[in-house]
């Protein structure tokens, strides 16, 4: 029996599922969490019990499960006896939900609404109300976001072969779509953007049901990864007409082809969606979302996942750290947003090559003048995250400090601004002008809050003097009670004759007048005890319990208006968040761009020509990320010559063979990254380099046994194969490294042999194929756009030198036995290998030929 999507179902726990019990027989609090808890059976439900917040039936199960805490119980009424009850602290909820949410469970936190002490004067069940949804791909407290990621929340619409795909931070306020074919594009898009979360339509029944990351479902449909969040929503709010109304309203346009969607039904679906989704569980936060902006995946460069995973380009394979990845090695950017940029490039490299030529523009003029980039990065530091800030103020909950830091960032714009107008290339140009609307508004911020406000919002203390008027009378009147009660103490002192009496306040008993014990028998008579302490003793009077009325009323009217007053200018912020937002995207380009100008100083990079040609064409290129690591004097540069235009010499695929460890897949790699680099506008590590534009880069690297699925080494080599052979095209670059080791040496070879040669004949990619079978350098001599070479190595007598240099020619011997002498096999293991090793190379002397009689079908 399923009982909830929130995970480790345990019926022996008595009284965990809620459904079994009579709900009127439960306690009065009790009904009320199953009644919210039944407005959202698959969420887990933290509810305000004093200090805590409390799961209570399976729930309870499950958090104590989850966050390894100790499972109680609590009476659940008096014919139901004790229900599973668990609960965390109240302070501790931002610390606990993260990971909940992480784990890929929905929460709602249902909070106190009211003063307990209120409830409890009255006789009544203190006010609570759902104050939270939490879900992976809705969240926006910062504390559960990554500064330098985005967080995606995505909606798929399939109908057939056909798909729409919807995408949005609601932090940053970004929204796109788009539509395309075959599911597995789809599944490439969705490991490019790495949603948290993504919606899918359903008509099974358990709606709001979450599949966790790696949770198997028949409803999943096949071809999609299952290594995500995915919740089920209602099939009817992503219908057209409901989708379509919904934009329309939500964006108050009339048509959707303002928003390039008026073609791409299966997209705006996707995006209505979304959209409903957002608004469900954001009712406590008027999320602003950018205005829907449709895209095309044909427009930027094809990275699968396995070669974005192969060129470790925002993580390593080995650990899956950021350090030792391509984007932490030029990553060289100041603020969140510029962060988040550069990671958005380096994940869809662009093909056209205006766009790429408008960024190397601006790059370039950074890098030759110092000290205009140099200004300008000592500007960008003092930036916060303007897009994430004045989300949260449109949603209405940033508080004081976040305004200051925003107006903070606003007053350093104009100098921005002044600086930029130094350049001439279109990202300096585009920041040119900051609205003066910002500037005011950076200024009116200032003038309103104090430089050091308080984290609370409600307890006054935030507002400068001189912003309104009635607010500095009320001050004024609560300055005077101040002086009032600081004369009570003297004149008490007086009547009384006692020096050390004191006037307290504490928030259970209000004002007071506190006496030591010792002196207790001159007090007055007509002070009267209110409380008794160990060394004093509290009294209040007539006289001080009449002011304190007043005093505590103003001082709460007083907060209040502070608190009205701060809303209203967080309106006012909130309402500029789309001119915020525009000019943090252009300083969010900017810092990307004087990012990469930097690296490419600090590294001495150059500036790549683009072309619309195939040639690739490298002088003396490097690693990015190895030569970081080794340090650049013990890099060894390598250059790459492939389809020049001069026709007869043209190369489209390299045979490349050495020994191991002599540096072919690092001289791969280097190939595909600074291929890859160049097309997000990046300077590039080499003396010189002259791109033809690439549509695909495909890599295969030395596979893996993909346990998860079930695959061979083998077949994952294959499968990977396969996906080149019938997606390449002459545009694409081609990484190879190794194929057919993961089988019997002759059957290797074969394949080895025939997918090269369909390379190169057929599909005239452009390739470099790293191979230990030196057989394959045969291929060069029958055709003429293969070549070889080869990484070199110098032999001495005990040992290998690596030299890391790649020259032309085959390698003419494997340095295999070589290795294994070196590595301590025993001698005459090594003697019978080398005899070995003559016989099958005198009876296995290779004449292919060309591929004949065999037709492309
Ligand atoms: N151009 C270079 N300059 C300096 N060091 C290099 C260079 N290329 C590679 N290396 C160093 O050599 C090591 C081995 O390189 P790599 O893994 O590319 O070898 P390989 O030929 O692919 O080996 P195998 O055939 O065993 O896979 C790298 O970790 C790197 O430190």
């Amino acid at each position: 029996m399923s009982y909830s999507a929130t995970g480790s179902e345990d019926f022996n726990i008595p009284n965990a599922d809620y459904r079994e019990l009579d709900h009127k027989k439960l306690t009065p609090m009790l009904q009320h969490y199953v009644q919210v808890k039944e407005q959202y059976p698959h969420a887990l439900l933290l509810y305000r019990v004093g200090d805590f917040f409390e799961c209570f039936f399976q729930d309870a199960v499950t958090l104590s499960v989850q966050l390894e805490l100790a499972l109680t119980s609590r009476d659940g009424g008096k014919e139901i006896g004790r229900v599973p009850m668990t609960g965390v602290p109240h302070h501790a909820l931002e610390r606990y939900c993260p990971q909940l949410v992480e784990k890929g469970y929905p929460v709602v936190v249902c909070d106190q609404t009211e003063d307990a002490a209120v409830a409890q004067a009255e006789k009544r069940m203190v006010t609570r109300e759902i104050t939270k949804i939490l879900t992976p791909g809705t969240l926006t407290d910062e504390s559960m976001l990554s500064a330098r990621q985005n967080n995606f929340l995505a909606a798929v619409v399939l109908a057939k072969d056909y798909w729409g795909l919807a995408y949005a931070d609601i932090s940053t306020g970004e929204f796109f779509t788009t539509q395309a074919r075959g599911l597995e594009h789809l599944h490439q898009e969705l490991m490019r953007l790495q949603p948290s979360e993504i919606l899918m339509p359903t008509d099974a029944p358990d709606l709001g049901k979450m599949l966790r990351p790696g949770e198997k479902s028949d409803r999943l449909p096949e071809g999609l990864p299952d290594c995500f969040c995915y919740s089920w929503r209602s099939q009817v709010v992503f219908s057209l007409q409901e989708a379509t109304d919904r934009l329309l309203s939500k964006f108050k346009v009339r048509s959707l082809e303002g928003m390039g969607c008026d073609r791409i039904p299966l997209g705006v679906r996707a995006a209505g969606g979304l959209l409903e989704y957002v608004e469900e569980t954001q009712k406590q936060n008027a999320v602003t979302l950018q205005l829907l902006r449709s895209y095309s995946t044909q427009d930027f460069l094809i990275l699968d996942h396995q070669s974005r995973r192969n060129l470790e380009i925002t993580e390593t394979v080995r650990d899956r750290t950021f350090n030792g990845s391509l984007l932490c090695a030029i990553d060289r950017t100041l603020t969140a947003m510029g962060g988040r940029a550069l990671r958005r490039w380096i994940l869809q490299p662009l093909l056209k090559v205006k766009g790429i030529e408008a960024r190397q523009d601006t790059i370039a003029e950074l890098v030759q003048d110092t000290e205009l980039r140099d200004s300008i990065r000592q500007n960008l530091r003092q930036i916060a995250d303007l897009e994430r800030l004045t989300g949260k103020a449109g949603s209405g909950s940033a508080n004081a400090k976040d305004l200051i830091s925003l107006a903070a960032s606003l007053a350093q714009l104009p100098h921005l601004a002044q600086l930029a107008s130094q350049g001439r290339s279109p990202f300096l140009r585009a920041l040119q002008t900051v609205p003066p609307e910002l500037e005011q508004l950076a200024h009116k911020i200032k003038a309103y809050l104090v430089e050091n406000p308080p984290q609370q919002l409600k307890e006054g203390g935030l507002i400068q003097a001189g912003v309104n008027g009635d607010l500095d009378d009320m001050r004024s009147e609560a300055q005077e009670d101040q002086e009032w009660l600081a004369s009570l103490e003297t004149r008490e002192r007086e009547r009384t004759g006692i020096s050390n009496l004191k006037v307290g306040y504490n928030k259970t008993f209000g004002y007071y007048i506190s006496i030591a014990r010792s002196k207790a028998d001159r007090v007055p008579e007509d002070y009267t005890r209110k409380q008794t302490l160990v060394n004093e003793e509290r009294y209040i009077t007539q006289e001080l319990k009449e002011r304190e009325a007043r005093i505590l009323s103003a001082r709460e009217d007083l907060n209040q208006l502070e608190y009205e007053l701060f809303v209203q200018l967080r309106t006012e912020v909130g309402e500029q968040t789309e001119l915020i937002r525009s000019v943090s995207r252009a300083v969010a380009a900017i810092d990307g761009l004087s990012g990469l100008a930097q690296v490419a100083v600090v590294q001495g990079y150059c500036r790549p020509t683009l072309t619309e040609g195939r040639e690739i064409i490298i002088r003396e290129g490097r690693h990015p990320v190895v030569e970081q690591t080794l340090g650049r004097p013990f890099f060894v540069p390598n250059s790459t010559s492939l389809a020049k235009n001069d026709k007869k010499e043209s190369t489209d695929l390299v045979i490349l063979t050495g020994p191991n460890a002599s540096g072919k897949s690092c001289y791969l790699r280097q190939v595909g990254l600074i291929q890859l680099m160049a097309q997000i506008g990046s300077f590039v590590p080499a003396t010189s380099a002259t791109l033809g534009l690439c549509d695909r880069i495909f890599t295969r690297v030395g596979a893996v046994d993909d346990l998860a699925t079930g695959q061979s080494t083998f077949m994952v080599e294959m499968n990977e194969t396969a996906n080149i052979l019938n997606h390449g095209t002459s545009h694409s670059l081609v990484l190879l490294d190794e194929i057919g080791r993961g089988t019997a040496t002759f059957d290797g070879l074969s394949i080895a042999w025939a997918v090269a040669e369909y390379l190169a004949t057929e599909i005239k990619a452009r390739t470099i194929f790293a191979t230990h079978y030196h057989e394959l350098n045969e291929l060069a001599s029958i055709l003429d756009n293969v070549a070889n070479y080869q990484v070199t190595v110098k032999e001495m007598p005990d040992k290998i030198i690596f030299l890391h240099q790649v020259q032309p020619g085959g390698a003419d011997k494997s340095y295999g036995i070589e290795a294994g002498r070196l590595a301590g096999l025993p001698k005459v293991v090594i003697e019978r290998a080398k005899q070995v090793m003559t016989q099958i190379e005198q009876h296995s002397k290779i004449a292919v030929g060309l591929r004949q009689g065999i037709s492309k079908s």
